[in-house]
């Protein structure tokens, strides 16, 4: 009865983890997800396939435990946030694709409604700023251009959630219709003051109070699975966004923690504890988490929307890697990009540059050019994002930030690691359990279910695997970041 399983709805795969009480994993599962990009900026995925996907991994992973359910003390569940499902409430299909966070149709929009309202108090009511990446947007576009939706939402019949939300609801088969706090403070209709819908912005957006799911705190419990999913019911404990999951995992308990996640995006977040704090330097503010032991604690995020996904373009897209390990092996051939710089604005910029026109651009290549370089140019071109990043972050953190936890799935590439701790000029720590995001919702789900009595209990956790102290000198780092800068700005003017 001391296991925990952590569901990890991610935007590259649906994951399931088993931790003991100590936070040792004890079997794990994996599916990759389809994304489909039917048109330049679009980005989706088939919401049924997330839910299929998830449930599937999460049986595969105590059948290979030998586990049945009445072992399983808590469910902690952590998802990709934003990413905006809607759906039947009678039949429970999905009326349309699931909209992720990286989509970009919603530029237009965004740009007509800065004209429009008061940015500065939309940004102080939720934290966030007007970008296609909230799930507003996306939520009005559905509203706007699927007359299904619209009618259905009229006839009180349409429920919209983020992944955390949908997953819920299949996972109690419709008995619950909720959203974590920490993935409401990412829709842009959260006030994060009072962690309550918006009226006032739920008017203006003409979105139905009916279709929205109620507001529940990160920790405690939440509900039941439903008989027969994975045996017997099962408690879920806990639902967090998979970045203030990491936060929590990698034991950032107190104000002034910051770690960095690379997985398809970046995303880096400092605990600001009990205080809401607003940045003075393009970053957001969210909510980090809220637990039955604890007030609402608030953290300050800088949300970079290319990161492991450059690699998988590298892969799928240049197809000059067949496996994503293959990127290090081939950035290891040569010891420099020679001038080559990519800017990885596939899908717009985000923090700190907040641009959706910027496009993608390989600068800097010669006729001596190849695939080595390309691959060492797409790794820096992560770290590069991070940099610009922790300059925001240190600028607003109330102390400099000495150190920087990581983890997600690029994390356990040495090349990146080391060149990041280089341009940072502060040691880059990797913990020996790098699915942090999958520990932190177990981990919460655990102190939910009383398997821990406060975080002081789970601190010790944390172990490190490696330090990458930091070894460039000032002026190549500078030399560095100057290319990297000019790169970024013909990126946002050839737009
Ligand atoms: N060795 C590697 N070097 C760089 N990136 C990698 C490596 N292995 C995996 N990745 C990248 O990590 C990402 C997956 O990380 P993960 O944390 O699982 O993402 P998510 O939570 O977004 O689903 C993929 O985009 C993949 O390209
Ligand atoms: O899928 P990930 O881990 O890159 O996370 C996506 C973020 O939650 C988007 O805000």
């Amino acid at each position: 009865m001391d296991y925990l399983l952590a569901l990890d709805q991610g935007t590259t795969s649906s994951r399931a983890i088993i931790f003991d009480s100590k936070g040792q994993i004890k079997a794990s599962a994996q599916r990759e997800i389809t994304i489909r990009t039917p048109h330049p900026g679009w980005v989706e995925q088939d919401a049924q396939e997330l839910w299929n996907t998830q449930i599937g991994v999460a049986q595969q992973a105590m059948a290979a435990a030998g586990l049945l359910a009445q072992d399983i003390a808590a469910i902690g569940l952590t998802n990709q946030r934003e990413t905006t499902v809607v759906w039947h409430k009678k039949t429970g299909k999905p009326v349309a694709p699931a909209i992720v966070w990286q989509d970009r149709r919603t530029a237009e929009w965004c740009e007509q409604q800065r004209k429009l309202m008061d940015e500065h108090k939309l940004c102080k009511k939720t934290g966030l700023r007007l970008d296609p990446y909230f799930s507003a947007g996306k939520l009005v576009w559905i509203l706007e251009n699927l007359p299904e939706a619209r009618s259905l939402a009229n006839e009180g019949n349409l429920a919209f959630g983020t992944v955390d939300s949908w997953l819920i609801w299949n996972l109690t088969r419709g008995e619950q219709h909720v959203i974590d706090m920490s993935n409401a403070s990412r829709t842009l209709l959260m006030n994060i003051q009072t962690q309550t819908w918006d009226k006032e912005l739920l008017d203006y957006f003409n979105i139905p109070a009916s279709i929205l799911p109620t507001i529940v705190p990160s920790g405690g419990l939440i509900g039941y699975t439903a008989d027969g999913l994975l045996g017997r019911k099962v408690p879920i404990c806990a639902a967090i966004g998979d970045q203030q999951a990491a936060l929590f995992g990698q034991g950032c308990f107190s104000a002034g923690l910051a770690k960095n996640t690379y997985g398809t995006g970046c995303f880096m977040l400092m605990n600001t504890g009990n205080e809401l704090k607003y940045s003075q330097h393009q970053l957001l503010s969210t909510l980090a988490w809220q637990t039955p032991q604890q007030q609402p604690q608030y953290a300050l995020e800088g949300s970079v929307f290319m990161a492991g996904a450059i690699v998988q373009w590298l892969r799928d897209g240049l197809g000059i890697i067949r496996q994503s390990s293959e990127v290090e092996t081939l950035a290891r051939q040569v010891k420099d990009t020679d001038g080559v710089v990519l800017v990885p604005a596939f899908t717009g910029l985000g923090a700190p540059y907040w641009d959706s026109e910027a496009r993608a651009m390989l600068t800097g290549m010669t006729r001596g050019t190849n695939r080595c370089h390309i691959a060492r140019a797409a790794l820096e071109s992560i770290a590069f994002q991070v940099a610009d990043v922790l300059v925001a972050m240190q600028q607003d953190a109330p102390a400099p930030l000495t150190e920087l936890r990581v983890d997600g799935g690029a994390c356990c590439n040495d090349t990146l690691m080391q060149f990041q701790a280089d341009l940072l000029g502060v040691p880059v720590l990797r913990p020996k359990l790098q699915e942090t995001t999958a520990l932190g919702a177990a981990l919460m789900a655990g102190l939910g279910v009383g398997l821990f009595s406060c975080t002081h209990d789970i601190e010790h956790l944390w172990q490190l695997d490696r330090s990458f102290e930091p070894s460039m000198n000032n002026d190549e780092r500078q030399q560095h970041l100057y290319q990297w800068h000019q790169a970024v700005s013909k990126a946002r003017t050839n737009s």
